[in-house]
């Protein structure tokens, strides 16, 4: 498709001229108010079932640095919380900002954090194929866990550490045995709303799962991310990969929904 990126002329307000869901009825991310979120009994707790999972690779696609996992049965899965079906783990990413500046795609009460994870999953129960899967209203899981600003993460570096070896876009190594458990925060109590990708093709596919609590991170740990580069090793126009993330899209006919 369209090439797109996240600059003055190719960024998220461009989006909408190749990318006509940009201006659909279920986009995201939103601003999340808790005061209006509807707290609904009949939500179950999430379960993750990522013990069997397998890392395949870490790669920079040139819009975010991407970990993904061997989707080709359900050993790595989600359940549960409003997901009638388990979903397969693909792939998780980041959002961020520049240095000081907020950087999640979705904001609560207006405020948004230093940085946004990205868990994405698929339904292998009804869809045979991922492709399949991201254009059905019902195709994708996207768990959102929100990345707060303090003391350093204990198991982050097993990312950043591998950041310097995919400085440029389309650089990819091995990245196996990566668990992303250790990437969550104590309580899995959840928002969750009808939405979309957050970037092109913004298909309305998603069921978000966002996560209340926080992880937190340094700003040194969050800093190694910035060495990264939206651009390839060829291209001479040296781009820093920051502010990687699309703002806040209109609720439109929605409401939000919070387990207890
Ligand atoms: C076949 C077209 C699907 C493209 C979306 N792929 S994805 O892995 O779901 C994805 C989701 C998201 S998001 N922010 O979770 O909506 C961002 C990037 C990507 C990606 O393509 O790397
Ligand atoms: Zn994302």
């Amino acid at each position: 498709g369209h090439s797109w990126g996240y600059g003055k002329d190719d960024g998220p307000s461009a989006w909408h001229t190749h990318y006509p869901a940009a201006k659909g009825s279920r986009q995201s991310p939103i601003d999340i108010i808790p005061d209006e979120a509807r707290r609904d009994s009949s939500l179950r707790p999430i379960f993750l079932g990522y013990d069997r999972c397998t890392s395949l690779n870490i790669a920079n696609n040139g819009h975010s640095v991407v970990v993904e996992f061997d989707d080709s049965d359900d050993r790595s899965v989600i359940q549960g919380g409003p997901l009638e079906h388990p979903y397969r783990l693909k792939q998780f990413h980041f959002h961020w900002g520049g240095k000081g500046c907020e950087g999640s795609e979705h904001t609560v009460a207006g405020v948004g954090y230093a940085s946004e994870l990205h868990l994405v999953h698929w339904n292998g129960y009804k869809y045979k194929t991922f492709e399949e899967a991201s254009t059905a209203p019902d195709g994708l899981a996207v768990l959102g866990i929100f990345l707060e600003l303090g003391d350093d993460h204990r198991w982050l570096p097993m990312i950043t550490d591998a950041l310097y070896m995919v400085k440029f876009k389309g650089s990819a190594i091995d990245f196996k045995g990566f668990n992303p458990k250790c990437l969550l925060p104590s309580s899995l109590h959840y928002w969750t709303y009808l939405g979309s990708l957050t970037t092109p093709p913004l298909h309305e596919s998603v069921i978000w799962i966002v996560l209340k609590e926080p992880i937190v991170v340094s700003d040194k740990q969050l800093g190694m991310f910035r060495m990264l580069q939206f651009n390839s090793e060829e291209e001479n126009q040296r781009t820093r990969m920051e502010n990687n993330f699309r703002p806040p899209q209109p609720l439109k006919d929605r409401i939000v929904r919070s387990s207890n």
